[in-house]
């Protein structure tokens, strides 16, 4: 008999990914087999019966039915809640399922044998006894465990609000501190009780150790398995097997956890949900958050996304339809910190007094200005600590000649090259093209190179100098190259070997410094003139974030602060800020998006188009746009001229995008089931030498 059989076909393959194959007997879909695919054999997914009808003398017949190699039978078939999700996000993210599908299993299971799958399996009993045999049994002795803590007002409310409700997406907005793991813990222990397995989302890798100690110091007797890209792939397979065997009870894991197989799904909560770091920026570029409330509707399981500074998607989402929103989810507050501590002052220098006071010359060479340089000798003083963020790395963002004006920039890129001071280099950070500083202007001879503005490095050394004796640390994308070098970084500041650590927004995240009682963000203006409408969302979070992240002893909290470095004092965003209000910023953010048409209130898609030339790229763009002129599909949607990509040009290769917009989804992907295949046939026209590379992004984060 025929079954169809789904197999990862290279992109743009003429061929449909569900192909038929000959089997002797109707193996379930689902079930994982191996299959001949020209000369080689791949790891394929039965999705079905195949067509009996054989077509004689069609096009079938050219192709003379081969058979499923090999049958993976000693694993359950993915199920068909799976399915589906795979092949929602595969018509979503406009990628082939048979892409999106195979990419979500562990790379080394696509690889296995029947006989090699079968080691692994019992590789898996094993683990799974041993995982047994460890644990207390979760009734055991009751009394073993530590206390539960007795839950706040908020919490009781928010969970008896919760156990009332019918499943469905569930925004927890919670203030920082406000025990929202405390809820998730509750939730998923009533989902154990009730057979179910659990899905925790986090958005970085780093921030599973924390969360993993806390959920097995809470469930001794329970599976926890996690699934990331930190992991050996021996590791992620028996995770994911543990996983879609229903052994394990929670998996904690990164966005690409969201396609875990989970056949007794009973929960998904997604831990800072505005988090960037849940959209997928390569390949199929899902957003792991937006798939969750999807994967939740389909099982009729419930999804908490917790925040303290929500996406504006999720908030307009959650605000009911009498307030403007969109009512799709439901929301629960806990606005109140554990124990009552007081949230941090925030507070404002404002440059352009400053500069009156002291000069101009003061506001441009120092990087802080002197009250904050104060506030932080103050802290230095009682042995507490600051943080100074800044989110740019290396020692200066451009180096340039003082008599000809020559600045560094990249030969193959549209940027400039990075002074990174320690090891005396130019560093493209988009090709990676990196050169020894020139000893002299390579266009005059010129000595004298100086940098210009100010990087990580350069604000370290500048903290040095008017912070004597302070012990300064940096963590940024540079200091942490290395694998562990975070973690023992981040050790030296729980250990209060460090009195300042200067950093990118990368330590902002999830990392409760207890003895931080100062945070200061030293360029957040930029954010606020930025060409990319999310930024003001993206600083209001990161400030609100790592200033949650300060003084988490109540003894702390009342003497932590946030500092912020600006030209412009009065803005909106930052009078929020200091009243910690939340919805006022969101509500004056979705009046803007609202008036210029912009998500939430308008759906996105971004074209973009890779080639050796600027006008190649831009024509790909234009004809894949003239195309649609007189289809119904695209009367909805607003189809703009090509513009070269913010970086016009990486590693000699020209980029440009084109954005689409409708104010309905539906309208949006109409137009693009119909396009893809102008695309793909566009693509091939152009010629590979021409159009290098073309990828669609549904819902861009950023354009
Ligand atoms: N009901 C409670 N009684 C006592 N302590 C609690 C309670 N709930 C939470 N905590 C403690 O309060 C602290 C903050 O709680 P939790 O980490 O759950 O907050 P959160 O809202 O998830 O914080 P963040 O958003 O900053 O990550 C933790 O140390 C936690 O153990
Ligand atoms: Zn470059």
């Amino acid at each position: 008999m025929r079954l169809k059989v789904l197999v990862d076909l290279p992109r743009h393959s003429p061929l449909d990914p569900l192909l038929d194959y000959l089997a002797p007997e109707p193996w379930p879909a689902g079930t994982l087999v191996r299959v001949p695919l020209g000369r080689r054999e791949v790891c394929g997914i039965v999705w079905g019966p195949g067509d009996e009808a054989a077509r004689p003398d069609g096009e079938g017949a050219a192709v003379a039915l081969r058979e499923i190699a090999q049958v993976l039978d000693a694993l359950p078939p993915l199920g068909e809640a799976w399915r589906r999700l795979a092949a929602f996000a595969a018509g979503y993210y406009q990628r082939s399922l048979g892409e999106v599908a195979l990419s979500a299993l562990p790379p080394d299971l696509r690889e296995l044998d029947a006989t090699q799958l079968a080691r692994r399996l019992r590789r898996g009993d094993k683990l799974d006894r041993e995982a047994a045999k460890a644990a207390p049994s979760p009734s055991a002795d009751p009394a073993a465990a530590a206390p539960l803590p007795e839950p706040s007002d908020e919490q009781r409310e928010v969970l008896a609000q919760l156990a009332a409700m019918p499943p469905g997406p569930v925004l927890l907005f919670g203030a920082t501190g406000s025990g929202k793991t405390e809820v998730y813990l509750r939730e998923a222990a009533r989902v154990f009780e009730a057979g179910g397995q659990v899905l925790v989302l986090v958005p970085e890798i780093n921030l599973t150790p924390q969360l993993e100690a806390r959920l097995a110091a809470r469930f001794p007797g329970r599976r926890l398995v996690s699934l990331h890209s930190g992991l050996t792939p021996a590791q992620r397979l028996q995770g994911w097997l543990a996983a879609h065997r229903g052994r394990a009870d929670l998996v904690l894991g990164t966005r690409m956890a969201i396609f875990a197989s989970l056949p007794r799904l009973g929960l998904i909560v997604i831990d800072e949900e505005h988090d960037p770091s849940y959209k997928q920026q390569e390949g199929a570029r899902y957003s792991a958050r937006d798939l969750a409330v999807w994967r939740g509707r389909s099982e009729g399981v419930p999804v908490l996304l917790g925040s303290a500074t929500p996406s504006l998607e999720s908030w307009h989402n959650a605000l009911p339809a009498a307030e403007g929103g969109a009512g799709r989810y439901r929301r629960l507050d806990m606005p109140a910190r554990i124990g009552g501590g007081a949230l941090p002052r925030v507070r404002t220098v404002d440059l352009a007094r400053i500069a009156a006071q002291f000069g101009k010359r003061a506001v441009y060479s120092q990087p802080l200005a002197p009250p904050l340089v104060e506030a932080m000798r103050e802290r230095l003083e009682r042995g507490e600590q600051s943080l100074v963020l800044l989110n740019r790395r290396g020692y200066a963002p451009v180096l340039h000649c003082t008599s000809c004006g020559w600045k560094s920039d990249c030969a193959h890129c549209s940027a400039w090259r990075v002074f990174h001071r320690s090891d005396r280099t130019l560093r493209c950070h988009h090709c990676g093209f990196s050169e020894r500083v020139p000893f002299a202007c390579p266009s005059c001879g010129d000595p004298d190179l100086q940098p210009m503005g100010r990087g990580t490095e350069r604000l370290e050394e500048q903290i040095a100098e008017l912070l004597p004796g302070a012990r300064i640390g940096r963590i940024d994308a540079d200091t942490t190259r290395h694998k562990g070098s975070l973690e023992s970084q981040l050790a030296q500041v729980h250990d209060g070997e460090i009195d300042v650590l200067v950093g990118t927004q990368m330590v902002a995240k999830g990392h409760d410094f207890r003895r931080m009682t100062l945070v200061a963000a030293v360029q957040a203006d930029a954010a606020l003139f930025s060409s990319d409408f999310r930024a003001p969302e993206r600083l209001f979070a990161l400030l609100m974030q790592a200033g949650g992240r300060a003084g988490r002893d109540a003894e702390l909290a009342g003497r932590s602060e946030i500092w912020l470095q600006t030209w412009h004092a009065a803005h909106p965003l930052y009078a929020a800020l200091r009243r910690h209000d939340y919805p006022a910023f969101a509500a004056a953010q979705l009046l803007e998006r609202e008036s210029a048409a912009m998500p939430p209130y308008a759906f996105q898609a971004l074209l973009r188009a890779e080639a050796r030339s600027q006008q190649a790229a831009c024509d790909f763009l234009e004809t894949v746009s003239a195309a649609t002129l007189d289809w119904p599909e695209a009367a909805e949607v607003l189809i703009f001229p090509p513009v070269p990509a913010p970086i016009q040009r990486v590693a000699d290769v020209e980029r440009a995008q084109m954005l689409l917009e409708a104010s309905s989804r539906q309208a949006l992907h109409r137009l693009l089931a119909r396009w893809q295949p102008v695309l793909q046939q566009a693509a091939a026209r152009t010629g590979e030498a021409r159009v290098l590379r073309w990828a669609l992004d549904v819902d861009p984060l950023a354009i």
